[in-house]
């Protein structure tokens, strides 16, 4: 089978969601697509109900096809402090017309407040490897291991785009999406993240500087985050630029111009354009702005979340060796 979803951009492209269909009849939530986790998990009628701030509910007791994992928890947090817990149904999931007869879908009995204020999000499909699933008393698989036997081809693949509609295929590459060749690269998922190696960077029209940058690829996790003295190189050429306590990362007055910023793939490289590294106004001066290249020394890895993703047509080859597919579109 071959399959896509629309990959509807968040609040200025902070995340990027996908419907999902659960259940019988089909109950539709949109979930937040996230190559850094291993869970699948859904707001439903067990979600304590103070922590709910309008997303959609799953309700497994609407679902014949629905059944109770006796014994099951699950218990998560993410790079960014956020958490959420619950316990466990099997059922039936269906994204981009790909069906997984039988997949674990983890209820939220809890989430922490970062859940609760992102209204745009009914839960997440967590698309990184089955190592660093939470599900006790054993681990549970993800949607992409389930629907392997159902794809064409082992990967899927990310279109995801500047404020506006993208896309998430499934099983095939469509050729429509991307220009030239895609360039693939060796894929670490010891950590049980899309773990990969760029080979060095370029601060706008300046040379480029060529150094090993281990990192994952993240769609969930919104900006660019890399080391110190690359982010230092960076904000060097902002005007006013300074890293701030207050907003807890770099920012620049909104009226300075911004470089754009290269990174390296195997023999080629992709450049994220200026207007992706500026997030847009802090929330409470609109002459402040915040930038898309942060600093990784809080999570203590390099991550090309959405903000360079979305500079590429992605795919995620999950076969025994896994790759990483990057073209240009
Ligand atoms: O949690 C991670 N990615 N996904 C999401 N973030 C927030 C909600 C979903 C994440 C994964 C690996 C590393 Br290293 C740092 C962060």
């Amino acid at each position: 089978d071959e399959g896509s979803a629309t990959a509807t951009s968040q609040s200025n492209d902070v995340e990027y969601t996908i419907p999902v269909s659960i259940g019988t009849p089909a109950q539709v939530l949109q979930l937040d697509l996230d190559t850094g986790s291993s869970d699948l998990w859904v707001f439903s009628t067990e979600t304590e109900s103070d922590q709910v701030n309008g997303q959609t509910l799953f309700d497994p007791s609407q679902s014949s096809s629905a059944s109770y994992m006796d014994g099951y928890t699950w218990s998560i947090s993410y790079g960014d402090g956020s958490t959420s817990n619950g316990d466990i149904y099997t059922d039936v999931v269906t994204i981009g017309g790909i069906t997984v007869s039988s997949q674990a879908v983890e209820q939220a009995q809890s989430v922490s407040a970062t859940f609760t204020r992102d209204s745009a999000s009914d839960g997440l499909l967590g698309m990184a490897f089955d190592s660093i699933n939470t599900a006790q008393p054993s681990q549970v698989e993800t949607f992409f291991d389930n629907a392997q036997s159902s794809l064409d081809s082992f990967l899927f693949t990310a279109d995801l785009k500047h404020n506006t509609d993208g896309s998430y295929g499934f099983g095939y590459i469509d050729s429509s999406l991307y220009t030239g060749d895609i360039t693939y690269v060796d894929v670490d998922n010891s950590q049980g993240f899309w773990g990969w190696t760029s080979g060095g960077y370029a601060v706008g029209s300046d040379d480029y500087v060529t150094t090993d940058i281990v990192g994952i690829a993240d769609t969930g996790t919104t900006l660019l985050l890399l080391d110190d003295s690359i982010v230092e190189a960076y904000y060097n050429e902002i005007d006013g630029s300074s890293n701030s306590d207050t907003y807890s990362g770099y920012v620049f007055p909104c009226s300075s111009s911004v470089p754009s910023f290269t990174f390296g793939v195997g023999s080629t490289t992709f450049t994220i354009p200026s207007d992706y590294m500026n997030t847009g106004a802090v929330y409470d001066d609109d002459s402040t702005c915040f930038g898309g290249l942060q600093s990784s020394s809080g999570t203590g890895t390099n991550i090309f979340g959405d903000v360079a993703l979305k500079s590429a047509f992605v795919v995620f080859s999950g076969a025994d060796s896994p790759t990483l597919g990057w073209a240009t579109k």
